[in-house]
């Protein structure tokens, strides 16, 4: 079968939700943020405080385009579909589902966060971010799940539902 690539904004459950939906398929599940973090050696906040955000995206694209299409679900990154490059990669090569979130929701669940460097940085307007970037996720996505109040096994029941 085709891969399955996970979207949506940060917090809105892509890591979690992939790991239970990759066991209710019974395939391998991967994650283009710890691949990232493999590949470089360095944590994410580390590669945008040393690096700059530009560097992280650029490999952010060439972990996206080595990932396996076939058999595999895979949670990406809040932000890889700021590229126009990795839109049309999506499109062309996944089934792509659609994680979306209240901006209230995100909020808080992310109320603890310290690992996700732009919800850290005070100077980044994130309500705007996410409503910069609802269009795009719309865009690529086959499948849309609403995740505000669900739990992961009914959001996953639903992607199944609708697959
Ligand atoms: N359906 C859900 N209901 C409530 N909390 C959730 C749900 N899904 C995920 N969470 C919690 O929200 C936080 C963020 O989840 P997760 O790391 O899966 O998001 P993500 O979409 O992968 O974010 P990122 O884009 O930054 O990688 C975690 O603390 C997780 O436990
Ligand atoms: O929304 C984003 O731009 C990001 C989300 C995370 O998954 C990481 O990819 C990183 O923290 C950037
Ligand atoms: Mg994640």
């Amino acid at each position: 079968m085709q891969s399955l690539y996970l979207i949506g904004f940060m917090g809105s459950g892509k890591t979690t939700v992939a790991v239970e939906l990759a066991e209710a398929l019974q395939i391998q599940v991967l994650d283009t943020d710890q691949l990232i973090e493999e590949e470089s050696g360095k944590t994410i906040p580390q590669i945008f405080s040393k690096e700059g955000e530009a560097s992280f995206r650029e490999l952010e694209m060439l972990v996206l385009k080595k990932t396996p299409v076939t058999d595999t679900v895979i949670a990406t990154g809040g932000g890889i579909i700021e590229r126009g490059e990795n839109r049309d990669w999506l499109k062309k090569n996944g089934l792509v589902i659609f994680l979306e979130t209240s901006w209230d929701e995100i909020q808080k669940r992310l109320i603890d966060d310290v690992a996700r460097p732009l919800w850290n940085n005070q100077s980044t307007d994130k309500k705007a971010l996410l409503d910069r970037r609802v269009s795009k996720y719309k865009e690529v996505s086959d499948i849309i799940v609403q995740t505000d109040g669900k739990n992961p096994t009914t959001i996953v029941k639903e992607i199944l539902s609708q697959m």
